[in-house]
Order: structure tokens, then C-alpha cells, then sequence
């Protein structure tokens, strides 16, 4: 078979990979763009997507159990998991037809099935890559190939019965809501699912070899956290570090030394996450991955191997659908622009717990670390007229600025829709606004932005 030769080989169709070959796609350049299973990578299939859909109906189950509150009589609240995972799988359905209609009708893009490998160069210095039988030959190569759960290192917990161990992987091919559950890891993977699942009935256990949940956030931060999943009824265990697992008859039993046992139907493995750079051939063009597998890149996206760069979670930092979307405008930048788009940016995120964490910036302890003086504000949500109104009092808004500049380090949103409130702080900071320019500005009442306001108006040396 001839081979298949393309200016751009994009290895992974994930949330770089999808708009880079687009992009280039569009400005002219002959891409291949090479997906070895569904094209949208984690988020779509597996990760954002359905884990967000499960998440909001799990929400209104919450909120129905407490509709007395709001002078609303719902006698009995009654989960349909099969329902709720069969809406969620549905959307990624739906997003996943959409996508590979687009890519289809995309001119000068070929997309390839199969699992790419390098395999060295050409002598002209054309990189090589193999897809099953078809070879492909590309003056540079991106690789978006995301990541996996990564293992802990768990004596039997790769002799578990594989229906008794669920990861962020496969939790997405379940009908039925195991009846309990022991989440090893408590971290974002963990918190959001575990206050999901506890919530549609199924009795949670998180176990954290780490001090806390959440650990780097703000001690407040991950303490309003562990009390917002217990007060639901899920039992936290941190300091505890798990040395052997083993199946029972009805599940599995996971030994803690001195912790003692716990046992549970279902063991859900959220660690942390490994990078998919173990079968790539990064050997053949003298590429070496870290202990996690991730490629070391410079603020343009460059590995050390010319014309070969890396996006997205393989490149270590923020793990995020939005970093790696805008790794493609970094990379965009640097094959088609000027090159002066990087990766320096400010990092936002969220846990989508309830209440959600909105992120942005450092924070308090990362801001001294970092040697600022800083100014601390806080706004506790018992305090908002908005989320007194809506039920939604839980958490606060936490500012961190610079002393005498009064520009923004960093915010937390920990309270409804915290993920959006944290929104004003990104746009702040991108600014590069003292809180000052916020301090001016009428905001709309109610809202929970008077309270991000009112945390700002806070402020003070701390
Ligand atoms: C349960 C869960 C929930 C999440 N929720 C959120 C959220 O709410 N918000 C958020 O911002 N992020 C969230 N994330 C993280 C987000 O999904 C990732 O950060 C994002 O998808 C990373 O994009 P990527 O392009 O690096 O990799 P991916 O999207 O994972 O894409 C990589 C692609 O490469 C393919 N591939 C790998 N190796 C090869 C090969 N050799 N040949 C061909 N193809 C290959 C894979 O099949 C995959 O399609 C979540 C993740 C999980 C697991
Ligand atoms: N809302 C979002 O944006 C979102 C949602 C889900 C996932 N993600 C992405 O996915 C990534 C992975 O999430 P994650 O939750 O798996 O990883 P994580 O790194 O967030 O948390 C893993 C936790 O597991 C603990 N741990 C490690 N080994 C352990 C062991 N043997 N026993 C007990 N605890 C152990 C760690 O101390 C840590 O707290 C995140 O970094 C995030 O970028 C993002």
C-alpha cells in the first residue's frame, strides 16, 4: 500500500487534536488526524459529557428530597439509574455523531482509524508512522493522546473480579448502581462521582492516603468539601493507605493496615491519571516520557525532537478540557501565526460538586509560598440574600490579592454555580485589573455576583 503522505499527522482526536486539524485543515494544510477509538477523546466519550449529565441528575434528586424547604410536596423521590446513565450515554451520542459529521465534511483532513506508532524517519527527516497497515509520512507530528487511570500499586488489585472495579474509564457501560461503593483516591474524579453516587442511593466510602480531600486547594477549601459529602452521608477516610484488596463473596475487601478493612460491592480506582505514551514508538525518534508518561514541552508545545510537539494532558500541567483546547490555539500559533501564543495563561477549573468549587489563580497558600504579601477577602454564602433565596447557603467565595497593587493571585467559588461566579476573577485577572475595577462596577441584584463583590470588598491583610 502506498503511503499516505500529509503535512500534519495529529495522533489523537481529543480536545487539541479535534480543533487543531480543523484549523490547519481549514487554512489549507493536508492533515491526518489518527483516533484509535471514538473521536472527542475522554471528555466526550467518557469524561466532561456524561459525567456532567449524571452529575445534574443526581442534583435534582438532591434538591427533590428537600423540595419541602421550598414549600413544594414531592412525596417520593425514586432513582432510575438505568434512566439517568441511558440520558447520559445518549448525549454522547449525540456529541460524538456530531463530531464525526464535522470531520468528515472537512476538506484537506483525512481521519484515521486505528492505533498510530512512530517509527522513525525518512531520510528526507519526514517523520513515520504506522496505523495498521498504512503507513503515513508527516513533516511534523502532534500528539494528543490524553490519558488513563493510572494503578496504584494495591497488592490483588489486578486479581479483583473486573465487574467489581470501576475506573473513570469504564463507570459509563453501567445499568445498575452498586450498592456500595469504596472510591480509593480523593481527588476530582472522586468527589464528583462519590456525592453523585451517594445521592442516587448507593452507600459511599472515599479513601485519601493524602492529610485531606482535595489537597491542593486551601486547607477551608477542602474542609467545607468533606463536610458538604458527609453531611449527604458519605463516609470520608483520609491518612489511609491501602495495601491489599481482595474479592469477597458479595464484593471486595480493601485492607488499610492499622485502618482496619472495609468492604464494599464496588472498588472505583481514581488516583490520578497516567498518559497514553507508552505504545506510541517515542523510542524510534529518541523521545523519552516522565515516570507518569507525560512529554516534557516547552511553553510553545515543542518536545525536544524538532518538528514533533505534544498537547493536552500528555504534556503535564492542568488536565483540563479547556487547557487542551487552547493548546490548539498555542499550537495554531506556532504552525500557521507567529509564534507568539504560549502556554502562558491563567488556569482555571472546577470540581462540579455541590457545593461546586470554582477555581482560578493560587491559592492562599501557594500566593505566600510565592513570596506575595497578600490581601485575603471572604464572603460566606449564609450571608448572600441571592442564595439564602435559592435555597443554597452552603460554602463562601475567597479572594486573594496582592498588597499594594490589588490585583487578583487567586479566587475559590465554593458555592452554587461557583464554576460560573469564579468567571469575574478570570476575567479580572486576564485583565489584569486591580479588584478595585469590580469594587466600581453595579452588579445586578440579587446574584451570587454581589457576593463574589462583597468578598472582594473584604479584603484585608491576613
Ligand atoms: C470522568 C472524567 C470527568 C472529567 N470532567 C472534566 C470536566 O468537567 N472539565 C474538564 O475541563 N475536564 C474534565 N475531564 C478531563 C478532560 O476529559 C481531559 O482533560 C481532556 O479530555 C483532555 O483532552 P486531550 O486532548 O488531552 O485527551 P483526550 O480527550 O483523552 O483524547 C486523546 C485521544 O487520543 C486517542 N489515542 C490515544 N493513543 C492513541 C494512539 N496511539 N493512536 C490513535 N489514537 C490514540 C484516544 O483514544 C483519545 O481519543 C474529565 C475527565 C474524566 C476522566
Ligand atoms: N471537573 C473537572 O475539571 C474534572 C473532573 C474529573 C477529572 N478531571 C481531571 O482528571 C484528573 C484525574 O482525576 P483524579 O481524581 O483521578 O486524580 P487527582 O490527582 O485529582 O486525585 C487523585 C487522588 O488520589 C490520591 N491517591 C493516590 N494514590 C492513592 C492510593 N493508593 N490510595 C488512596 N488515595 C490515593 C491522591 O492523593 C489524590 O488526592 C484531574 O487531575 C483532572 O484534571 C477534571
Amino acid at each position: 500500500m502506498a503511503a499516505l503522505e500529509i503535512e500534519t499527522a495529529i495522533i489523537g482526536a481529543g480536545q487539541a487534536g479535534v480543533p487543531l486539524a480543523r484549523a490547519l485543515a481549514g487554512a489549507g494544510r493536508q492533515v491526518a488526524l489518527v483516533e484509535r477509538n471514538h473521536p472527542g477523546g475522554s471528555c466526550v466519550n467518557w469524561g466532561c459529557t456524561p459525567s456532567k449529565a449524571m452529575i445534574a441528575s443526581s442534583r435534582l434528586a438532591a434538591q427533590a428530597r428537600r423540595a419541602s424547604e421550598w414549600g413544594i410536596r414531592v412525596p417520593r423521590v425514586e432513582v432510575d439509574f438505568a434512566a439517568v446513565m441511558d440520558r447520559a450515554r445518549g448525549m454522547v451520542e449525540g456529541a460524538r455523531g456530531e463530531l464525526e459529521e464535522s470531520l468528515a465534511a472537512q476538506a484537506n483532513l483525512r481521519l484515521v482509524r486505528g492505533h498510530a506508532r512512530l517509527d522513525g524517519r525518512e531520510g528526507d527527516g519526514r517523520f513515520r508512522l504506522r496505523v495498521g497497515d498504512e503507513t503515513l509520512l508527516a513533516r511534523e507530528v502532534v500528539l494528543d493522546t490524553g490519558t488513563r487511570s493510572a494503578r496504584p500499586p494495591v497488592e490483588g488489585l489486578d486479581r479483583l473480579p473486573p465487574e467489581r472495579l470501576i475506573d473513570a474509564e469504564n463507570w459509563i457501560d453501567r445499568r445498575e448502581l452498586p450498592e456500595s461503593v469504596v472510591f480509593l483516591g480523593g481527588g476530582t474524579i472522586a468527589l464528583e462521582m462519590a456525592q453523585a453516587w451517594r445521592r442516587f442511593g448507593a452507600a459511599v466510602t472515599i479513601v485519601e492516603s493524602g492529610p485531606r480531600l482535595a489537597d491542593r486547594e486551601d486547607e477551608e477549601v477542602s474542609a467545607e468539601l468533606r463536610d458538604a459529602l458527609e453531611a449527604e452521608g458519605v463516609s470520608v477516610r483520609c491518612g489511609a493507605k491501602a495495601g491489599r484488596a481482595e474479592p469477597t463473596g458479595g464484593g471486595v475487601r480493601l485492607h488499610l493496615g492499622a485502618g482496619g478493612t472495609l468492604e464494599a460491592t464496588h472498588l472505583f480506582v481514581a488516583t490520578g491519571r497516567r498518559a497514553n505514551t507508552d505504545d506510541l514508538g517515542l523510542d524510534t525518534v529518541g523521545l523519552e516520557p516522565g515516570k507518569r508518561g507525560e512529554i516534557e514541552v516547552d511553553g510553545r508545545l515543542r518536545t525536544k525532537v524538532p518538528g514533533l510537539f505534544a498537547a493536552g494532558d500528555i504534556r503535564g500541567g492542568g488536565q483540563f478540557t479547556h487547557t487542551a483546547y487552547d493548546d490548539h490555539r498555542v499550537l495554531e500559533s506556532q504552525i500557521l501565526g507567529d509564534g507568539s501564543r504560549t502556554t502562558e495563561r491563567i488556569l482555571p477549573y472546577a470540581i462540579f460538586t455541590e457545593p461546586e468549587l470554582g477555581r482560578v489563580g493560587m491559592t492562599e497558600a501557594q500566593a505566600r509560598e510565592a513570596g506575595h504579601r497578600v490581601l485575603v477577602g471572604r464572603q460566606p454564602m449564609t450571608e448572600s440574600g441571592k442564595a439564602r433565596e435559592i435555597g443554597r447557603t452552603r460554602g463562601f467565595i475567597k479572594v486573594v490579592a496582592e498588597a499594594g497593587s490589588r490585583r487578583v493571585l487567586g479566587a475559590a467559588a465554593l458555592c452554587e454555580s461557583g464554576s460560573e461566579v469564579v468567571q469575574l476573577f478570570i476575567e479580572l485577572m486576564n485583565a489584569g485589573a486591580a479588584v478595585d475595577t469590580m469594587l466600581d462596577a453595579v452588579h445586578i441584584h440579587p446574584t451570587l455576583g454581589e457576593a463574589a463583590k462583597n468578598a472582594a470588598a473584604a479584603l484585608k491583610d491576613a
